[in-house]
């Protein structure tokens, strides 16, 4: 104001002190003022200035804590007992500090070295600091994370509330088998921090089991897990009768089936997560394998039959595998490809069978290359596998779409299933019986728990008509949208 009482009048200068002279704008004023003359930062502790020349050279990390947690979990090295960083919240205090890493080692706090404690007493150290706290930590090179930021689909159930593991109470999530999130950052300690990327309901969170800190998104929900299905027998392509329950009634001991796996299947069974992509077919790409799967007798023939039958141009099921010899009303390629023992066997151990079984001496099993050929010629290949046949199928090669066939409650079964018959064998159909449904739900939950990671969708199989229109727009997704698959599918 005293300046402007020297400028010439003008507009300019006449607004000005207007300005100024605003009631709002001297309070303003009056507020930085106070605010800058008193010094709110606080007084750091100097830095020791006798460091002997021997030791390592050491970062002197010092942190202001007020009210807020720190924000980082400390745990003890198994071998040399030093208290080290376990991990570093995502927004914490640690984190916004840029000081503190996951890995870091605690030398000392406050001015004295930590005894060789329990990490128990040093949380009590840390969690006490009020204000401003030095730490000391030998410098530690930077190495960026290896693992890539990206979408990870979920491979169990996680009750983040009942680990006990977890760091902290408020951030935890739980999530379920199936769930797609993103991975925005993840440290040298195996957790990661995810961000919004759009879609879904975004929360933030840790989970402590398997060493997450995500901020991560349900970008879809889960769908579902699988059955035991085995040998089939022919009675043309396409139209196979189901030996399923036929093994669990009375001919156990002359069925044997097994399905291969290759060793990567256990990997994927045992993993928490998997790294996805969005895949969107092109229209001149072949088409994805669909594979049906369910408990025994709960409608997977029945359903890929009559997906058939609705377009026997457009859907096509492979042609199977058999050692048995051919019969005079039979042609090779048609009902079976008939070859000999040792083909099949080489086919076997090849991982060329997705799934093989024997029967009366002899062995039955549909070959990649079949599937193959289904998709060679511009169709779409539907098949049923055991549960345990995904693995071999889950390749960049077929990139099957996986459908659960799942029963629906017994009641409704009941109704459902009235005059449905369990199909054994050519001549024999029995009715299904209340132990039958039973054993069907128990099989289909068995399934889904061991399996569910691998299913892309579920259709509850109650009434069959809407099942099979549901089993028809799901396919047609499944070929002509986006969807999440392994990243190892289009990156290898
Ligand atoms: N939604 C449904 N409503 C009524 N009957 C059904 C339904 N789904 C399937 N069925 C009947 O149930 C019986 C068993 O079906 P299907 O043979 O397809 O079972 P599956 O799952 O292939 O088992 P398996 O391989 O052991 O035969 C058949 O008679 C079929 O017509």
């Amino acid at each position: 104001m005293e300046l402007l009482g020297e400028t010439p009048n003008s507009p300019e200068i006449h607004e000005l002190r207007q300005i100024l002279q605003a009631s709002h704008f001297k309070a303003l004023l009056s507020a930085h003022d106070t605010v800058a003359q008193k010094d709110f930062e606080p007084l750091l502790p100097p830095l020791p200035d006798t460091i002997p020349e021997s030791e390592e050279a050491m970062r002197i990390v010092c942190l202001v804590k007020n009210q807020q947690p720190l924000g980082a979990t400390i745990k003890r090295h198994e071998m040399t007992g030093d208290i080290l960083v376990a991990r570093i919240i995502h927004g914490g205090l640690a984190e916004r500090s840029g000081l503190l890493y996951a890995g870091d080692k605690l030398v000392e706090v406050l001015g004295s070295p930590l005894p060789h404690p329990l990490p128990y007493h040093c949380y009590k150290i840390l969690h006490g600091i009020q204000g401003a706290a030095n730490s000391r930590v030998p410098p530690k090179p930077r190495v960026p994370p290896k693992t890539p930021r990206g979408f990870r689909k979920t491979q169990l159930d996680y009750a983040g509330e009942e680990d006990q593991a977890a760091p902290g109470k408020e951030l935890i999530l739980s999530w379920v088998t199936g769930y797609i999130f993103y991975i925005v950052i993840i440290d040298q300690c195996l957790r990661w921090t995810s961000g919004p990327t759009g879609d879904g309901n975004v929360c933030t969170g840790v989970g402590g089991r398997v060493h997450f800190m995500d901020k991560f998104i349900a970008l879809n929900k889960p769908t579902i897990a699988l059955g035991f299905q085995v040998m089939m027998m022919n009675k043309s392509a396409g139209f196979r009768r189901s030996m399923r329950l036929c093994r669990r009634k009375s001919h156990l001991s002359h069925l044997r089936t097994s399905v291969c796996c290759s060793s990567s299947c256990y990997n994927a069974v045992g993993a928490s997560y998997e790294e996805v992509v969005q895949y969107q077919r092109h229209p001149s790409d072949k088409h994805r394998l669909i594979v049906l799967v369910g408990p025994s007798g709960v409608g997977v023939n029945e359903l890929r039959r009559q997906l058939i039958e609705l377009n026997p141009i457009h859907f096509q099921s492979a042609v199977p595998h058999t050692t048995r010899s051919k019969k005079s009303y039979e042609m090779n390629g048609r009902e079976y490809h008939y070859v000999s023992k040792e083909t099949f066997e080489n086919l076997m151990y090849s991982h060329r069978m997705l799934e093989y079984g024997e029967y009366k001496g002899h062995l039955y099993g549909t070959s990649v290359d079949a599937v193959q050929a289904v998709l060679d010629q511009g169709k779409v290949c539907v098949m049923d596998l055991e549960p345990q046949g995904i693995q071999v199928a889950r390749t960049q090669e077929l990139k099957p779409y996986v459908i659960f066939i799942k029963p629906s409650n017994l009641s409704c079964m009941k109704l459902s299933r009235k005059n449905a018959k369990i199909i054994t064998d050519y001549f024999v159909e029995m009715k299904f019986k209340d132990e039958d449904l039973q054993e069907m739900e128990d099989l289909a939950q068995k399934m889904e728990a061991q399996f569910g990671q691998y299913f892309d969708h579920v259709i509850v199989n109650d009434n069959l008509q809407d099942a099979c229109v549901q089993l028809l727009s799901v396919v047609r997704k499944a070929q002509e949208e986006p969807q999440w698959v392994p990243a190892t599918w289009i990156f290898s």
